[in-house]
């Protein structure tokens, strides 16, 4: 097994109610031909010192058989997990999509998935422009982060972002977990007007009690709340929301991603702003479940370098899954690869 660590920084931090993101810092993995992806980010797995133990633990066993103890480390999971996967799809000659989708349900992973623009929190005009663009650039789902100023700015934010885009796109709001239950009746009731397909964990994540009581009639996703739960505990909480986030680095890896996605009504797959290895993995795992929402993985364009080109960019809003053997990208051991300006 190789690992290499690396660290790429955001073209443009990005604000949220939980935080600012600026850089991020992971691990690739190598196994024969298969290539790997460990990008942990705290909140939704663990730290990076933690997950470069336990991957320089795997080094010193046989990689296959050490799968089962990183339970508890699901970005290192998310890791190996993808290296022997993407190892395995090459020899089989199918793209990652298909190994993951084999032995499923009775149709083949879509050959394209729509995607979504993410807008940070920022001023009005900002967040406005930010949402005007993608538009021009062909997202029809545009994602805006909020919960991280007074309800009545991002109501107002949200107004202008609506003016900006027009009724025909989607509008989906993310709060990060920033309100309390009482910021969240009246953020909700007074977003209602704005036509929002659904406001991804308004609450934070260990209030799951909290999100099944919200009496706004607007849909609610869960997305932290689902981290470091395992696969059955998510299942149990099917009533307590509309939409499930699926991060595959917090769930533990695409495999398992995957399984759980097959079992809830309605998910949307993304990154955790993760390099060119795991976003494209995500990309397949999206392929193999075929959500009917657009899903958060139009991440590329945060970063201001890569390990390797981008097999699959977004065009109008889509993106085309690779075709050829197992992910589609050879990560930091691509022969053109590396470079912060791939
Ligand atoms: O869903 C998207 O549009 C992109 C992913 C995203 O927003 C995100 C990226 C990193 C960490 C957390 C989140 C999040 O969904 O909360
Ligand atoms: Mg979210």
């Amino acid at each position: 097994m190789r690992v290499e660590e690396f660290s790429l920084s955001l073209e443009t931090p990005l604000s949220t109610a939980a935080g600012e993101i600026r850089e991020r810092r992971g691990v690739a993995v190598g196994i024969g031909d298969g290539v790997g992806e460990a990008m942990p980010l705290p909140g939704w797995t663990e730290s990076f010192e933690e997950c470069r133990e336990a991957l320089a633990d795997v080094g010193k066993s046989d990689p296959s058989s050490a799968l089962a103890d990183l339970d508890d480390r699901p970005a290192a999971r998310h890791g190996l997990s993808l290296a022997l996967a993407d190892r395995d799809a090459r020899d089989a000659g199918r793209s990652l999509a298909q190994h993951l989708g084999a032995g499923g349900g009775s149709k083949g992973p879509v050959e394209s998935v729509p995607v979504n623009a993410t807008v940070g929190d920022g001023s009005v005009e900002k967040t406005a422009d930010a949402a005007r663009k993608a538009i021009a650039e062909g997202f029809g789902t545009v994602k805006c982060k909020v919960g991280a100023r007074p309800v009545e700015e991002d109501v107002e934010r949200v107004r202008a972002v609506r003016g900006a885009i027009g009724n025909g796109p989607a509008l989906r709001l993310d709060a990060n977990g920033g309100w309390n239950r009482e910021e969240a009746e009246h953020a909700l009731n007074s977003l209602a007007e704005f036509d929002i397909e659904y406001v991804e964990q308004p609450l934070p994540a260990d209030d799951v009690a909290g999100h099944r009581e919200l009496t706004s009639s607007m849909p609610i996703a869960l997305d932290e709340s689902l981290a470091g739960r395992r696969a059955e505990e998510i299942e149990g909480l099917a009533d307590a929301a509309d939409v499930f986030v699926l991060k595959p680095m917090a769930l533990g890896g695409v495999d398992r991603a995957v399984e759980l996605g097959r079992r809830l009504d309605s998910v949307v797959v993304t990154t955790t702003i993760d390099a060119v290895v795991a976003r494209t993995a995500a990309i397949h795992a999206a392929a193999a479940l075929d959500p009917d929402h657009a899903c958060g993985l139009a991440t590329a364009d945060l970063l201001a370098g890569d390990l390797a080109p981008d097999p699959a960019p977004v065009t109008d809003g889509r993106i085309e899954v690779p075709q050829g053997p197992g992910l589609g990208t050879d990560g930091p051991w691509s022969e053109n690869g590396g470079g912060d300006d791939a």
